[in-house]
């Protein structure tokens, strides 16, 4: 039966347009889909390079661009544009099937035509220049998909910037694996991003890119345009009825819902023989992917879905996106989204009502006095992270278990006698406080671990969604699935408790993070908890949240890192790139604090007059104080202002909604990106936070640590900018940025 598919460009044009013409273009498209296309009129185009290439009218003045292959299968919606200019459009296109990854690509062949004799000229004169890509030859761009009008392109570029300006006419993919090979990525790099494509678009053997076997031969019918769309999913998308049709149409922004770019894809739809994760560095989706997981095993109806992650300002945003992905209400309700600490509340309040929670300015209070006590020289850092990342990280309840513990990332090493008087210590924290009658997070997830692991916990505590499986593999347990996002600043306690919510099964859990963007002390091995990730683990390496001058930047400051995994690794920043372009970020000195907030108040000023929208506008700080002097400075110059940590503000009733620019911590800006974004307080002493740090002296190892968490906090803040970052400090700048000034 015919089909209709969206392209992503259609989406894009159709969010710009003025809301009647949207209405008038989503008519057409729904009497389109309903009619199947029989009786629906389509000029042909003349002058065209493609005679699939058609138009079909919307109203007087607008006209939409359709891909109509000859054997009338598959209508994809290309374009929408004014009349005179989707001619002109469609005139200049041609569509082919890229021979490395079988989907389609348009290119705009005329302007490629017209381009490539100047560019031969160029490289011809300037003999001493080195081709773009001298280093790559043509059987391994072949390989790669390059075909031949693209081929002697790219042989006579000498520069990247030809390539950047290229990309409006050259094809997608195309374009892609050029941009990544100027960039340095190696081509079983660029192919490792191609070959996810095929895995997912009906299981064709890929063969490696150095597979001289295959080189030349085609491997997908060329002519074959229908089934090319088909396995475009990261462009286009077939419409499955008219109610899918709408849904798209209503949110033609949020391209993220329907496109997702193919190693996206096969990570979010995948089969798991256990738990899987997924890394990747800032704005590669990994949140997108975390959604997409969800919703895809929601569908599946084995049974209720956790999606969970650390703050409850994160459960927001993705209780947001999720309404929008995850429209059906059958499908939503088998989704709970919870903290981890939620999870762990309702765990223990079933069984012993509200813990009596002791806050953790007392708790600090309370280790200083009980290590005092004892005259044991350990910070109370020291003991307290001990205490609950070893002990009740590995559910440690004698002192023989807590001899034979291993202590992996804890930094000072403890002989078996520190051991000894350490345990006691805590023994007596713990007797305080069962004589007090309170409790810690950390305890309260410990306890509902326990529960979970003595069958103590009703399976539909959480709702009543019956798995579809009666007794999964493992035992009763409140969830069949579990995806984390954030996955790197959850603590050991919070890992045991995952682990117990779900029971070891196929699919069972899936992470996603990314170590750089550790914010908080905790430090890792998953497997130690049961969770083994081996060979079910990905990486995403595009970004497309920030520009490349953005990250380039911030990822500048991590350059010499050595950032911990998840599994006793180290991480690396090799491979992450943006192909959206955009201003270098601005980086402003300050003689005085006063100043410094003027310089803000001056650029938002500026970013508001360029049209931006004050609600697409955050500002950052390391310190609440700051966060406070920069909401004061800021409506005192008129600009309305909110942290993020205080109430949302109230607009008269019946007046527009008051959408105030966002000025948050550098740890709450987690989960959020502004199109512009500025960073104050970058100075010495205050980044890193003074009393974040341990002293070299004291503990060399925590130091190092510490040191990192407070660059990453920076690195999180800056990497919320999409468009526009503006970094100030006053007096010294802070040391982070030694780097990248
Ligand atoms: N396939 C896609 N198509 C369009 N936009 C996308 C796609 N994937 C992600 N995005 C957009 O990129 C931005 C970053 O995505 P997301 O928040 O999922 O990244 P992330 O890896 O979780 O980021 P971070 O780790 O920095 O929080 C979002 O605006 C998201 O909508």
């Amino acid at each position: 039966m015919a089909r209709l598919g969206i392209d992503r460009d259609f989406l894009l044009d159709f969010a710009r347009l003025d809301k009647p013409v949207r209405e008038k273009v989503t008519d057409t498209f729904a009497k389109f889909e309903r009619a199947t296309h029989a009786g629906v009129h389509l000029e042909k185009i003349v002058n065209a390079r493609d005679d699939r290439l058609r138009t079909i009218r919307i109203d007087q003045f607008w006209r939409g661009v359709v891909l109509a292959p000859d054997d009338g299968d598959l209508f994809t919606l290309l374009k929408v544009l004014p009349h005179d200019d989707a001619y002109h459009w469609a005139q200049r296109r041609r569509v082919s099937v890229n021979a490395a990854t079988g989907r389609i690509e348009i290119r705009d062949s005329v302007a490629l035509d017209q381009t490539l004799p100047e560019l031969a000229r160029w490289a011809s004169r300037a003999a001493e220049v080195r081709r773009l890509l001298a280093g790559v030859d043509d059987a391994t761009l072949r390989r790669l998909g390059v075909d031949d009008q693209t081929l002697a392109f790219a042989r006579a570029l000498t520069d990247v910037a030809q390539l950047e300006a290229a990309r409006a006419f050259l094809p997608d993919s195309q374009w892609s694996v050029l941009y990544g090979l100027a960039a340095g990525m190696t081509p079983e790099e660029v192919w490792a991003d191609l070959a996810a494509a095929t895995s997912t678009s009906g299981g064709e053997r890929r063969p490696a890119v150095t597979d001289g076997a295959t080189a030349g031969r085609a491997r997908f019918d060329p002519d074959d345009v229908t089934a090319a769309v088909r396995r475009s999913q990261d462009r286009v998308v077939l419409v499955s009825g008219p109610a899918e049709l709408l849904s798209m149409l209503s949110h033609p922004f949020d391209l993220w819902r329907v496109f997702l770019h193919p190693v996206q894809n096969k990570v979010a739809f995948g089969h798991y023989r256990g738990p899987a994760r997924v890394t990747g560095g800032p704005g590669t989706g990994k949140t997108v992917v975390a959604l997409h997981r969800a919703r895809h095993l929601a569908v599946g109806g084995e049974g209720p879905v956790l999606l969970t992650t650390f703050t409850r300002a994160l459960t927001s945003t993705i209780e947001a996106s999720l309404a929008l992905l995850a429209e059906e209400v059958e499908i939503r309700d088998r989704i709970t989204v919870l903290t981890v600490d939620q999870v762990a509340n309702r765990i223990y309040r079933e069984a012993h009502g509200n813990p009596p929670l002791l806050a953790g300015s007392d708790e600090t209070l309370l280790w200083q006095q009980i290590l005092a006590e004892h005259g044991l020289p350990l910070r109370d850092r020291f003991v307290a992270d001990e205490w609950r990342q070893v002990i009740l990280g590995h559910g440690i309840t004698d002192i023989a278990g807590y001899q034979a513990a291993s202590r992996a990332g804890r930094g000072q090493a403890l002989t078996a006698g520190q051991r000894a008087r350490v345990w006691t210590v805590i023994e007596a924290f713990q007797a305080r406080l069962r004589e007090q009658g309170v409790v810690t997070y950390a305890m309260v997830c410990a306890e509902a671990t326990r529960l979970l692991q003595a069958g103590a916990v009703r399976p539909d505590l959480f709702g009543a969604h019956a798995p579809r499986v009666p007794v999964p593999r493992g035992g009763r347990r409140p969830f069949r699935h579990v995806v984390v996002d954030e996955a790197q600043d959850l603590s050991p306690v919070q890992w045991r408790l995952l682990r117990a919510v779900v029971g070891p099964d196929e699919n069972d859990l899936f992470l996603a993070g990314d170590a750089h963007q550790r914010i908080y002390g905790n430090r890792v091995t998953l497997r130690e908890h049961g969770i083994v990730v081996t060979g079910r683990a990905s990486r995403l390496t595009i970004n497309y949240r920030t520009t490349a001058e953005i990250l380039a930047w911030s990822l500048g400051m991590l350059r010499d890192e050595r950032i911990n995994d998840l599994d006793g690794g180290l991480d690396s920043i090799a491979g992450y790139r943006s192909e959206l372009r955009g201003r270098r970020p601005v980086l402003v000195a300050a003689p005085t604090p006063s100043d410094e907030l003027k310089g803000l108040v001056d650029v938002i000023r500026r970013w508001l007059d360029e049209g931006i929208d004050s609600a697409e506008i955050g500002v950052a700080a390391r310190r609440n104080t700051l966060v406070d002097e920069a909401v004061a400075a800021l409506g005192d110059a008129g600009i309305i202002a909110r942290a993020l940590s205080k109430p949302k503000l109230k607009g008269r009733r019946g007046a527009a909604p008051v959408r105030p620019v966002a000025v948050g911590s550098m740890h709450g800006m987690k989960g959020l990106e502004f199109r512009c974004l500025a960073v104050v307080g970058v100075s010495e002493g205050i980044v890193p936070a003074h009393g974040s740090v341990t002293p070299a002296d004291e503990d060399p190892y925590a130091h190092t640590q510490d040191l990192q968490q407070e660059r990453c906090a920076l690195f999180v803040a800056c990497t919320r900018a999409r468009e526009q970052l503006y970094v100030s400090w006053s007096g010294t700048p802070s040391p982070f940025l030694a780097a990248v000034r």
